[in-house]
């Protein structure tokens, strides 16, 4: 089995912190995993995630994806990595305020010429973000309006489209069912599974919600991995 995500040795601790938050012996995430990532608030869940992706890099060991150690490129060839092979959808969304829903999705294209030419397999890339945005319950009347005029809800599930579009090898999400309701949430993760699944996609999830954990194949609890957070010593 290679590896589509891998820790191996490492370690990460926050600047001015005390301690590390995260030393992991071994983690290895295979293409087409759905990884239900969980543990109590504060034990480093996110910055896992960050590391993974090669947001934040880690003082020893290694992070890689698809082969690539994240410590050994700069942060351009980090950046240009990312977009084009991971769709992330973070805890805050970070979309883009004033551009418009559509925009927001079609960003992974404008930066990566893989996303792109994957995103226009079945068609136009417009086409795909308009697709993705259907299927996440957004109205088509909402997909030309800026993205700060959205509620919580929404701008999650705009987040969610704009991870999936041009079908990244990597989906990471953080926490992306916090502002649904039931109805919502179901059909998020309907999507989200689903897009993965048909894409061989690794997906790595965030929640403290249990009721979504039945919906994965594999668990992963950080403490039982994360030495740091266990408390032992390092
Ligand atoms: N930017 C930062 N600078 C310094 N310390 C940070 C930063 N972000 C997180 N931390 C610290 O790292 C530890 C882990 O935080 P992290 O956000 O990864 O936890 P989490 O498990 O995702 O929490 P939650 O479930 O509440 O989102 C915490 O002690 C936190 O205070």
């Amino acid at each position: 089995m290679s590896s589509v995500l891998s820790a191996e040795s490492l370690r990460f601790q926050w600047p001015g912190a005390k301690a590390p938050c995260i030393d992991i012996e071994r983690l290895d995430i295979a293409a087409g995993e759905a990884v239900f990532l969980h543990g109590p608030s504060g034990c480093g869940k996110s910055t896992l995630l960050s590391l993974l992706a090669g947001v934040l890099v880690a003082q020893q060991g290694r992070a890689t994806l698809l082969g690539h150690d994240w410590a050994a490129l700069s942060g351009a060839r980090r950046d240009r990595l990312r977009v084009a092979h991971v769709g992330y959808i973070f805890q805050q969304f970070n979309l883009l305020p004033y551009l418009s829903v559509l925009d927001n999705v079609l960003l992974p294209c404008r930066f990566s010429a893989r996303r792109m030419a994957q995103a226009m397999r079945d068609g136009t890339a417009q086409a795909q973000a308009e697709l993705l945005l259907a299927q996440m319950g957004l109205d088509s009347s909402l997909w030309r309006r800026q993205a700060l005029q959205l509620s919580v809800g929404q701008q999650q599930r705009v987040a969610a489209a704009r991870a999936l579009i041009g079908h990244p090898e990597v989906v990471i999400a953080d926490e992306p069912t916090s502002a649904l309701d039931e109805d919502r949430r179901e059909a998020f993760l309907d999507v989200l599974l689903t897009a993965c699944k048909t894409n061989r996609s690794a997906l790595v999830f965030v929640s403290h919600d249990q009721r979504i954990a039945e919906r994965f194949a594999r668990h992963v609890l950080l403490p039982e991995i994360n030495r740091a957070a266990s408390g032992e010593p390092a």
